[in-house]
């Protein structure tokens, strides 16, 4: 078997002449983890939704572990887990009970499912849990539970339909290590989907950025941002600035390039962020339009998405999903 996934040329239209996907593709291998990042609306869950025979493509073909979606959707769902946005869990059962459920959905006998569901209890953590009901779990046992019960039956391939959104820090830490896990000891082939860059960067071997319905880049999160030459440097003001005088000056600078002003906030790229920082300071106070701070950052992938999608990623979103930036460097704020 080649890949655990492979998709491609997946286009799917909802009514509304919404194009949902517009040709997406790609594969996730054995014991790798694929973060699907996009943010909302960008096809992702039509994308999970596709490989997990819940929907048709309108064109394009897909496998999970093999098996064609749309020939065999029988086998497909045998093989996969899916831990969708929603809980799946039943709030007045215990922990134990929707898990052992669940097996029993899936065929699994008496001692079996019993053996099985007091691994998963033990292995998530939600032992001391396992009697009461769910409604009474934290939001962060919630999620570990849904992802117990989509490991029920040992699928091959997991699709994690994003599995951090609404945990603290700390439960999204524990999240991400049992995933990390899930992958490596297991080897499960993960399907991730997520609109957190920082969740993707730590997670994911590879990420596909999708936008509008298509795969806009791949590659490995460091591979992505090495193939943006130089730093970023963020600009701040504390009022928006005429957009004019600031290309302008920005223009003239050597070394500076791909400008993106959006409101108060400029991104910019530089062979040499640190040095460039009192040159863009000055230019711009020569300019009429003075800065309150400058911040020097290496490459993220909110950058990476800037590059391809044309557009900041929590614009895009419109939820701060990018999270804060790395600063290297801190440069001339004031
Ligand atoms: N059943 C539907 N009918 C009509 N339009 C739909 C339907 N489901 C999704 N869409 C639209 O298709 C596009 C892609 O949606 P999709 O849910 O795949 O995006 P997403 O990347 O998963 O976003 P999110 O992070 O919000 O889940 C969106 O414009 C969405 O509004």
């Amino acid at each position: 078997m080649a890949h655990a996934i492979e998709a491609a040329g997946l286009t799917k239209k909802y009514p509304g002449d919404v194009r949902a996907l517009d040709g997406l593709s790609i594969t996730v291998g054995q014991g790798e983890i694929l973060g699907l990042l996009g943010p909302n609306g960008a096809g992702k869950s039509t994308t999970v939704k596709i490989l997990t025979t819940l929907i048709r493509p309108d064109a394009g073909t897909a496998a999970v572990a093999g098996h064609d979606v749309l020939r065999r959707p029988d086998r497909v769902r045998r093989v996969i887990g899916v831990v969708s946005q929603k809980s799946g869990a039943d709030p007045e059962a215990s922990g134990r009970d929707n898990l052992v459920l669940q097996g029993r959905l899936y065929g699994m006998g008496g001692a079996q499912v019993r053996r099985r569901a007091a691994e998963l209890l033990a292995r998530f953590g939600l032992e001391d849990a396992a009697a009461r009901k769910v409604k009474t779990y934290s939001g962060g046992m919630q999620r570990r539970l849904d992802v117990a019960l989509g490991l029920v039956h040992r699928p091959e391939v997991l699709f994690l339909d994003e599995p951090t959104t609404g945990l603290d820090p700390e439960a999204r830490a524990s999240m991400w290590a049992e995933i990390a896990r899930l992958a490596g000891d297991d080897a499960l082939a993960i399907l991730l989907t997520t609109h957190y860059l920082d969740e993707a960067d730590r997670l994911a071997r590879r990420v596909a950025i999708v936008d509008r319905g298509r795969v806009v880049a791949e590659g490995t999160p460091d591979g992505l941002k090495g193939e943006l030459r130089g730093d970023a440097v963020h600009v701040q003001w504390q009022e928006a600035p005429p957009e004019a005088p600031v290309r302008e000056a920005l223009d003239r600078l050597p070394g500076v390039r791909e400008v993106v002003l959006d409101g108060t906030r400029l991104s910019t790229r530089a062979d040499d962020g640190a040095a460039a920082v009192p040159a863009v300071l000055a230019a711009l106070d020569q300019a009429g339009v003075p800065a309150a701070a400058a911040t020097v950052a290496r490459p993220s992938l909110d950058d990476v998405y800037l590059r391809y999608a044309g557009r900041r990623f929590a614009q895009a979103d419109g939820a701060d999903a990018a999270g804060p930036a790395e600063p290297a460097t801190a440069g001339g704020a004031r």
